[in-house]
């Protein structure tokens, strides 16, 4: 396994650079999948309040650790407060649910999963709804507030690094310039499709590591976007069934995930690919005994479809294109 050294924090965090995605993970996929991943030598969990597996890895988690395979030190734990939480009076509670469910007293890394801010829904932790089916946005939560409220949590002892994920190049650059504690991370869709060009060489400026979420292009995403919002991404990209990439897969005898993966790790950016298969998981972590070449890398690099390439643009969340602080506008103006 490698290792990107974190910036921005109290001592030396390093962070591996392939961790587990838990998104649509139900409860029973995500126990077997995390028993299998700890088998295959992964220790970086990507989780979030909203995605329903906190729980599921705090039990597994509470198992490994009583049978003696390891200690919380040898974990990192990443979790995110939703966007219906992003106000500075709602950052301690929900980072104490995180917490609880995941049966620990610290997480490695938090972050604010969303720039903009929907009401919450108090009797389920949701965001509320409108009666049409929009998404009840809040213009009120300051993004800077939020902020400040999760530096007292690093304060506290209750998190070592808070980092930004889904927000802008103009958003980062105003949380940056304002925080005491600087973002560490920032997680963003990153793929071969949408490779983030211009977020990336501000993070490099700024000393913030980029993770990259859906690495894989999220196969299945639309299927789901379609099931829960009735709603269907347009020109949908089918990224390891690319040619270039299958030519590749055969040139180093790896799989079209492995040339993926491989791809953005070589260019320092940490990955989080979510399986459920156990086959998958441990190729998915394989990825450190070969090398791209340059013109391969050039290649790759060429896939680059800019905003067009997007899968998670939020549409999604019905209405949330009208809340200031969406961060895609550039995208809708665009259209
Ligand atoms: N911050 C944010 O807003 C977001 C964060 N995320 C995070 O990033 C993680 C990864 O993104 P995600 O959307 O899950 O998409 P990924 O790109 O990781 O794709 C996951 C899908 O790919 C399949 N898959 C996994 N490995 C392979 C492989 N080697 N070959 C072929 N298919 C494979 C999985 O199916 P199977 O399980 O059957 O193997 C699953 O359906 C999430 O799980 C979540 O933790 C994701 C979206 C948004
Ligand atoms: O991480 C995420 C995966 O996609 C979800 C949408 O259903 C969001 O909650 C979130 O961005």
């Amino acid at each position: 396994m490698k290792y990107v050294k974190l910036s921005h924090v109290n001592g030396l965090l390093e962070m591996p650079m392939v961790g587990l995605g838990t998104w649509r993970a139900q409860p029973e996929e995500m126990e077997k999948a995390l028993w299998a991943a700890l088998d295959a030598g992964y220790r970086h969990i990507d989780t979030a309040f909203n995605y329903n597996t906190e729980e599921t890895i705090g039990k597994v988690l509470k198992q490994w650790f009583s049978q003696g395979k390891g200690k919380r030190e040898d974990l990192f734990i990443t979790t995110k407060l939703p966007n219906c939480a992003n106000r500075a009076c709602d950052v301690a509670r929900f980072l104490q649910m995180s917490l609880k469910k995941l049966q620990t007293n610290y997480v490695d890394l938090y972050l604010i999963h969303m720039p903009f801010s929907f009401h919450l829904n108090e009797t389920n932790f949701t965001p509320l709804t409108n009666e049409d089916g929009s998404f009840s946005l809040d213009y009120d939560s300051d993004l800077i507030a939020t902020w400040q409220a999760m530096e007292q949590q690093v304060d506290q002892g209750l998190i070592k690094a808070i980092g930004l994920s889904n927000f802008s190049g103009e958003q980062i650059e105003r949380i940056y310039t304002a925080a005491r504690i600087k973002p560490s991370v920032l997680q963003i869709e990153l793929h071969a499709y949408l490779q983030q060009n211009e977020l990336r060489a501000l993070c490099r400026k700024l000393g913030i590591a980029v993770t990259a979420y859906a690495p894989l292009g999220s196969p299945g995403a639309n299927n789901h976007f379609n099931s829960k919002y009735n709603y269907s991404i347009h020109d949908f990209p089918d990224i390891l069934g690319h040619p270039l990439v299958d030519q590749l897969a055969q040139k180093y005898n790896k799989t079209p995930g492995q040339v993926l993966l491989r791809h953005l790790i070589q260019q320092d950016i940490i990955v989080i690919p979510k399986s459920g298969n156990s086959e998958r998981l441990k190729s998915n972590i394989d990825v450190f005994d070969f090398e791209l070449s340059r013109e391969d890398m050039e290649q790759l690099n060429g896939l680059d479809r800019g905003e067009n390439g997007r899968i998670f643009d939020f549409l999604f969340f019905k209405g949330v294109e009208k809340h200031p602080e969406y961060p895609f506008k550039h995208r809708i103006d665009g259209w």
